[in-house]
């Protein structure tokens, strides 16, 4: 097929960007350059590219590539870090960690958690690996295999549990590195369980480790709101894209009839993101089931009931910011 055709039939907006295009028995790849550009511009030219080269005859299969400010080739590889962070304690942020992980690695995806909560470690238990302790090669940690299909690294591995609150700043802080520049290899996507709040351990994880993006949790309630929004505030200071905000413990899932009531209204975190122009990413009920199945290490994620579907719904809007940034 006529590349130069090919060519033509892109927006000169776009043309000046192509980089390398090829056809091949009907597929058409093509590199764009998409320097500067933010996640939804990149997605919008991605499908303006794919639904032009689409029109032209003869053409089956359109392949974007998308090139970043940099050559890819020279783009340290490692995975996606996506911080999950709140402002307040106890609002479900480890819990969410675990089960979009858990939902992230079933729709496919090569997930890991980094459990940086040095004031109360709990990925071992929600994943299932606690006793364990990471083996080491080259003075590099090996993240552990959780039952899940999700590697992990907690502080709560490194010490013995209760002893990780007494630790003085450095020491932490030299655990959270080597937990973040662990082995890595074969993850597309780290999740982040930050300690609650904005205080100097998640000052200092942000701005070393830079998340591509957070995700911030929230129980309904106006305190919790409150320091939800502080926590926001923080990710742009440190110009972390927010992904967007849960609602956790959003409305009160009966455990006999599975009714769902609304003891503390509904829909405040949904109004506050709107305010703050955020997307809002889903919410979570209060479910007794999930603080039984979490604490016996078996994420409601990985099984079939409401609770999954109400992860897995979360962790497809997660998917899809994933993939707009051009992979
Ligand atoms: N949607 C939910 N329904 C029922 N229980 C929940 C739900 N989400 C979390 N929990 C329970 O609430 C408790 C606190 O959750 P979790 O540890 O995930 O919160 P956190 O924000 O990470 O807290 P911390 O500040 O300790 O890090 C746990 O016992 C957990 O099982």
């Amino acid at each position: 097929m006529d590349e130069n055709l090919l060519r033509a039939s892109l927006p000169a907006s776009i043309a000046a960007r192509v980089r390398s295009l090829k056809s091949r028995d009907g597929t058409v790849t093509v590199v764009l350059d998409a320097a500067g550009m933010d996640p939804r511009e990149r997605s919008a030219l991605e499908s303006e590219a794919k639904s032009a080269l689409s029109a032209v005859e003869g053409v089956a299969d359109v392949r974007v590539a998308l090139m970043a400010d940099r050559a890819p080739a020279a783009e340290p590889s490692g995975p996606v870090i996506v911080a999950v962070g709140s402002g307040k304690g106890g609002v479900g942020k480890s819990t969410l960690t675990t089960n979009l992980a858990v939902a992230l690695a079933r729709a496919g995806r090569r997930v890991g958690v980094v459990d940086a909560d040095i004031y109360g470690p709990s990925q071992p238990t929600l994943l299932h690996t606690q006793g364990q302790r990471p083996k080491a090669r080259d003075k590099q940690l090996i993240p552990l295999d959780s039952p899940y299909g999700v590697k992990v690294l907690s502080v709560g591995h490194l010490v013995d549990p209760g002893k990780a609150v007494a630790w003085r700043g450095p020491m932490a802080g030299g655990a959270l590195v080597q937990m973040m520049e662990a082995d890595w290899s074969g993850v597309d996507v780290l999740l982040l369980d930050l300690p609650p709040g904005t205080g100097d351990v998640q000052i200092t994880m942000i701005q070393k480790h830079k998340p591509a993006g957070a995700v911030i949790v929230s129980t309904p309630q106006d305190l919790a709101l409150i320091d939800a929004r502080r926590a926001a505030e923080l990710f742009a200071q440190a110009q972390v894209p927010v992904i967007g905000m849960v609602e956790n413990m959003a409305g009160y899932a009966c455990p006999h009839c599975g009714e769902i009531s609304d003891p503390f209204g509904r829909g405040a975190v949904e109004s506050e993101a709107e305010a703050e122009g955020l997307p809002f990413l889903g919410r979570i009920p209060l479910d007794l089931a999930i603080r039984q199945a979490s604490d016996a290490g078996e994420p409601p994620a990985a099984g079939d009931g409401p609770q999954a579907e109400a992860f897995a719904a979360i962790a497809t809007r997660l998917g899809a910011w994933l993939d707009s940034r051009g992979g």
